[in-house]
């Protein structure tokens, strides 16, 4: 079946497309459609460390063609702090939600930024000593989130559940554990990504339109529950699975990028 084929598959739904491909609906009526893309594993394919990732040359001008064409009505949503993320995409800029949702630039530039505070700095520098013997785990310190990866270390990830455990009584009630793929998170708690895409879907250029979800995590199963609510559409990259509340898929990153690709031509 190809990815285009399984776009169309997700018929059990009054949200889903029915006959209409996604390739053809933003291409055919583009001002009905707002787009929110993951980054990691959804746009880019996903790397053995953070900071390892690679950005296709063609990948931001396609992403800033496409904004055009929805008329400023795409944003990402990412894990990733705001900061970083943008410079993956420079010099292009589109609105972001980061922290899984806890942080967001609007399409009017306005920034909300998470809070950080001194005691989650210190229990950053901490988890930072306290892993410094254990080879292979990364801890990203993202200001008002820390992730703690095991992608190069699986087997610590037992011994990383009951620190990050711990440190999230440390840091307090405004903030909550997030897994993903080999990596546990402290995260604001104050906003999920499906907060962060309804927050956009009430602002200018997004509002009144229907949208369309893509990621690839857990993370991502916020937005497809707000999209599928709202009557649009959510796409999880992979296999189709009954792990998640997503209504179509598309097999890869790379299938995703030929997508966009053949909507900016
Ligand atoms: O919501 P996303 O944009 O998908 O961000 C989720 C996390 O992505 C990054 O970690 C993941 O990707 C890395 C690079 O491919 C990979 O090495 C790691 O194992 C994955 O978990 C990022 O580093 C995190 O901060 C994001 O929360
Ligand atoms: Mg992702």
């Amino acid at each position: 079946m190809s990815y285009q084929t399984q776009l169309l598959s997700a018929s059990n739904s009054e949200a889903a497309l029915g006959e209409d491909s996604i390739l053809s609906a933003l291409s055919t009526d583009p001002e009905s459609w707002a787009l929110f893309l993951d980054i990691d594993g959804t746009l880019l394919d996903l790397a053995e460390t953070p900071d390892a990732v690679v950005v296709p040359p063609s990948l931001p001008a396609n992403l800033d063609t496409l904004s055009r064409k929805l008329g400023g009505a795409l944003a990402l949503v990412t894990g990733r702090d705001v900061g970083y993320a943008e410079q993956l995409f420079s010099p292009f800029l589109f609105p972001i939600a980061g922290l899984h949702g806890a942080e967001r630039r609007d399409p009017d530039g306005r920034v909300h930024k998470a809070a950080d505070t001194s005691e989650f700095e210190r229990l950053k520098a901490d988890l930072v000593a306290d892993t410094a013997n254990w080879p292979g785990v990364l801890i990203e310190d993202k200001g008002a989130a820390v992730a703690a990866h095991y992608r190069l270390a699986p087997d610590r990830k037992l011994q990383l559940e009951p620190l990050i455990e711990r440190a999230l009584i440390r840091a307090g009630p405004n903030w909550t554990i997030q897994h993903g793929k080999m990596v546990i998170e402290i995260r604001p708690a104050r906003a999920d990504k499906g907060d962060a895409v309804a927050a956009f879907l009430a602002q200018s250029p997004f509002a009144g339109r229907r949208a369309i979800a893509i990621g690839d995590d857990v993370t991502d199963e916020a937005m497809f529950r707000t999209v599928n609510r709202l009557g649009g559409y959510s796409v999880r990259i992979g296999p189709p699975s009954p792990a998640t509340e997503a209504l179509g898929s598309v097999p890869s990153a790379e299938a995703l990028r030929g997508i966009i690709a053949a909507l900016v031509p």
